[in-house]
């Protein structure tokens, strides 16, 4: 067993991008190291702890955490502490006790383990080299993130996913018409900041009939395993804080609701992100905000990231739109009034950022226009060069930014909509007028009931989704079905519990079973997807636009084969009657969904219920008719503002595109599967063959580790090509993203073996019985998660080759090309050798490493600039915001500053570190 003092330095085996760790306490069963370069403390078992022990060697130099560096002479060892001996650059004597090392320092270990001869076969070497560069090429990669989804690559979803996923902060709505994707778009950002390492933390509320739907949704399509919690999981952890015990965590709304100290604990738990679907529910007025808004404000002050999802978030009206904007983004939206007064100014604006996207030539009319739009921003420079040829599409690109974040719908909201997202199928509506004075209170006598029963034999077999308002209607339905008719219907409504709920849509949707019928309450209006059926019969209409919407979306919707037929019966001379009037030949919305319905309805005021509750067939012809007209007045207003400016920031065509070409063309290269063949080579999983592009996986017998990333006994399938990863969902879709292979990256890199080799090569421009030295250096910036600083600098590897004239041949010679001979060597002369010209070598990877320093401050100045520019950017909009909105505090501005300058100071603090040798003789 190790043994442990506090005080000591030791480095973790797994993660030494921690820097040096101190030994805090060391007990019985039990150590804890602070990790002092990122703040992180570990609590590891003792008896097997991943822990190296940090010991410098005569002639190491070393540097101390004030920056004085020196060149070890001796060591002296008391109490199981080390005080370092030697002199600094100019010879004069320090010493530096371990206590006092720099915690940034990392270790070039390869080289020792050359010396001792315990080099790996070369395909280790290999694989190593191959999986940094893999690590590299990804980070650098624009469709990061973006690849391992099961999705079909739908341009929309990619671009605002792209868009959100690389901001410092992913503060935004996503507000996509019903059933275009949103929740793939939240899984997407997600996937792409948890496999960057850019968030850790992830909480997600949703409408509890959507949370099993979100959990399957999220490990199908995206390999997140979130964790349901609600009461029962909550007390089973035994945790001060239950939501400490998990990383990424699912929640139903009325949990928090019914539970209000839960609410104090998941907002001390703190997360990177937190997602809330359904989001128009957060109601909020000034009087009194829903104690829904209250929570997620809270969330929101203290969360970096916050997306929340709603196709409809007007439904609750203006103001509780506006609210929502705010908790995203308060510095921007800071006054209702003058949000309301800012749409007014949206064609104009609209106008203006067409012109700049099209790439026409601005004439001074339009400069002039712009510059007064911008007035807060001085963008006098950008416009001189806006027609300028060679550096107009960067100029222009900034000027729209600045146009649609300060004076449009904002960066913030995105909202694409059928009218844009081309290939949805059609709605057929079909009205049944029925006859009959009123509707009696049993149901039996209902005239909707008997043409329920007919019209369900008259749709033979095909499965069909009935929604009405009440759980109560939804009952006594089922039942009367059943009873009277022998017609078998799965329902869902508010009082079933979750698992009923969804054992119900389970049991209809499977094909087997005999429901053709499943009957919902307004629940399940929201969120489901039912897009497997074609028939849908509205039993009785909602009286808000927005909920119809809603509703029709549940089969309208990514993934509809077949034109969708709505069924709607009503009683003649029934406010049913005027509503569906209303609806169909006022607003059209049974047939399109209706952008304007929700100003429609506003600016009808009493008339609406009026006419609702006329019998006067020249009073409803009238507020028909005026309802056409006022949608068409308002669609015609919206189409030139705020839509066109929501379209031009929720999706831009060429740019999807292009993030669709790259994705398509990674795909059909197939050198992910070769990596990976080498990489199962190496650890012992057998492959068979399974069908064109799939493969099945066994741990073999020789299996190198306990156990290989996701592979059980009974084997893994595969495939690699995302169209039998749509179409078959037994099989994992292996990419390079897929948890399989980043785990797989991941044990390849955290350890030693490959990190020293021997191998014999011929090469046309090598002559025989010479030696090299090819070397894999990796710079590593250690530094606080929260400055992700891997945004602008990741784990870099650099690769150098040295001859034993100690010239640097690494343009010359290239990795790809130094091929095996497969000659056998004998170890133990090469070691002996290696020792014999141990100077030699160590001079070697010293020309090596000054080259690789060279290289390495092009690669911090490059990630200082970036950080830079994007830093910058974020001050210079605070203050710019801070002209217009008194509400930025002066601190906030300070804060960002501050976060500059500490991520200048880590990137400068970058360590060069040597990952890999491989000795290499010619023949
Ligand atoms: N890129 C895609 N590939 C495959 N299926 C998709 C894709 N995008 C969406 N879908 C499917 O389409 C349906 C609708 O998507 P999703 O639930 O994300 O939409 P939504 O906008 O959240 O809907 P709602 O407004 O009803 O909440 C889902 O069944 C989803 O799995």
């Amino acid at each position: 067993m190790n043994d442990f003092i506090p005080g000591q330095r030791w480095i973790s085996n797994t993660e030494s991008e921690l820097g040096l760790g101190l030994i805090l306490d060391a007990d019985y069963n039990r150590v804890t190291v602070l990790f002092l370069a990122t703040g992180d403390r570990r609590v590891y078992a003792r008896d097997n702890a991943p822990l190296t022990r940090v010991r410098f060697a005569v002639g190491d130099v070393i540097e101390s955490a004030d920056h004085i560096s020196m060149t070890v002479q001796d060591l002296l060892e008391q109490d199981g502490m080390i005080t370092y001996l030697g002199a600094d650059e100019n010879g004069k004597p320090v010493r530096i006790d371990e206590m006092e090392l720099n915690h940034h320092i990392q270790f070039n270990k390869p080289q020792d383990r050359l010396f001792t001869g315990q080099f790996d076969p070369t395909g280790w070497f290999l694989l190593r080299y191959e999986t940094w560069r893999r690590q590299r090429q990804f980070q650098q990669s624009e469709v990061k993130g973006l690849r391992g989804a099961r999705i079909a690559l739908i341009a929309h979803q990619l671009y605002i996913a792209h868009e959100v996923a690389k901001r410092s902060a992913p503060r935004v709505m996503l507000a996509d018409e019903v059933g275009l994707g949103k929740t793939i778009e939240a899984g997407l950002i997600l996937h792409h900041r948890l496999l960057n390492g850019l968030s850790q933390r992830v909480l997600i509320i949703v409408p509890d009939s959507l949370m099993h739907q979100w959990l399957v949704e999220m490990l199908r399509r995206f390999n997140l395993r979130f964790s349901l919690f609600d009461e029962e999981r909550c007390v089973e952890t035994h945790e001060d804080n239950p939501f400490l015990s998990e990383q990424w965590v699912l929640c139903g709304q009325n949990f928090f609701a019914a539970y209000p100290q839960r609410q104090q604990q998941a907002l001390e738990a703190g997360w990177d992100i937190v997602v809330v679907d359904e989001a128009h529910h957060l109601e909020w007025n000034e009087q009194s905000p829903s104690a829904e808004y209250l929570f997620v404000e809270g969330l929101a002050e203290e969360t970096p990231g916050l997306i929340l999802l709603t196709a409809t978030p007007e439904q609750l009206g203006q103001e509780s739109h506006f609210a929502r904007l705010r908790l995203l983004d308060p510095d921007r939206f800071y006054s209702f009034d003058r949000f309301m007064e800012e749409e007014k100014t949206f064609a104009p604006v609209a106008e203006i950022a067409n012109l700049l996207i099209a790439g026409e030539v601005l004439g001074v009319d339009d400069r002039r226009k712009l510059n007064g739009l911008l007035q807060q921003d001085h963008v006098e420079k950008l416009l001189d060069k806006v027609n300028d040829l060679q550096q107009a599409t960067p100029v222009r690109e900034e000027l729209i930014k600045l146009l649609l974040d300060h004076h449009g719908t904002s960066r913030i909201l995105f909202r694409n909509s059928r009218h844009t997202v081309k290939g949805f199928p059609e709605r057929q509506c079909h009205a049944y007028p029925l006859q009959g004075d009123a509707r009696p209170d049993d149901l039996q006598q209902d005239p909707y009931f008997n043409w329920l029963v007919g019209q369900l034999q008259a749709l033979g077999d095909d499965k069909t989704l009935l929604i009405c308002q009440q759980a109560e209607t939804v009952i006594q339905l089922e039942q009367l079905l059943k009873n009277r008719h022998g017609i078998a219907a799965a329902v869902f409504h508010e009082g079933m519990s979750i698992v009923e709920r969804d054992r119900a849509a389970a049991y209809f949707a499977d094909e087997e079973s005999h429901a053709r019928l499943l009957i919902c309450s307004e629940i399940g209006s929201e969120g489901r997807n039912f897009q497997f059926l074609h028939h849908l019969i509205l039993f009785d209409l909602p009286d808000n636009p927005d909920l119809l919407q809603q509703r029709i979306g549940r089969l309208d919707r990514i993934g509809q084969q077949h034109v969708i037929q709505i069924h709607i019966p009503y009683l003649e001379n029934s406010r049913q009657q005027v509503l569906f009037r209303w609806y169909d030949e006022g607003l059209n919305a049974f047939r399109h969904n209706c952008a304007g319905a929700s100003q429609v309805l506003q600016l009808l005021g009493d008339q609406f219920s009026q006419a609702l509750h006329s019998q006067d067939p020249h009073i409803i012809d009238a507020f028909i008719d005026k309802t056409r007209e006022l949608n068409a007045r308002i669609e015609q207003e919206l189409q030139q503002g705020r839509d066109q400016l929501l379209e031009l920031n929720s999706c831009r065509p060429e740019a999807a595109a292009q993030l669709i070409g790259q994705l398509e063309s990674r795909e059909q290269d197939d050198s992910l599967w070769d990596y990976m063949e080498a990489m199962f080579d190496c650890y012992g999983v057998d492959v068979e063959f399974h069908s064109q592009n799939c493969h099945i996986l066994w741990p073999s017998e020789s299996l190198r580790i306990d156990h290989f990333p996701m592979l059980q006994d009974d084997g893994l399938t595969v495939t690699t090509s995302r169209e039998v990863a749509l179409a078959r969902e037994d099989m994992q879709f292996l990419t390079a993203e897929h948890p399989l292979v980043t785990a797989a990256m991941d044990l390849v890199l955290s350890s030693e073996t490959g990190n020293a080799a021997v191998s014999v090569i011929q090469h046309p421009r090598l002559k025989a019985a010479q030696f090299l030295l090819e070397m894999l250096f990796v710079v590593e910036c250690s530094a606080p998660s929260e400055l992700q600083i891997g945004r602008f600098l990741p784990p870099t590897p650099i690769r150098v080759l040295i001859d034993q004239n100690k010239k640097d041949l690494t343009e010359l010679i290239s990795h790809q090309s130094m091929i095996e001979t497969g000659e056998k060597f004998d170890k133990a002369q090469i070691v002996g050798f290696l020792n014999h010209q141990r100077q030699l070598v160590l001079d070697m990877i010293k020309v090596a490493e000054q080259d690789a320093r060279l290289q390495m401050q092009n690669l911090v100045a490059n990630a200082g600039q970036e950080m830079l520019a994007a830093l910058t950017g974020e001050i210079k909009r605070l203050v710019r915001l801070k002209k217009v909105n008194p509400g930025i505090r002066e601190q906030e501005i300070e804060q960002l500053k501050e976060k500059l300058l500490l991520s200048h100071e880590n990137i400068q603090a970058a360590q060069l570190k040597l990952d890999a040798v491989r000795f290499v003789i010619t023949n």
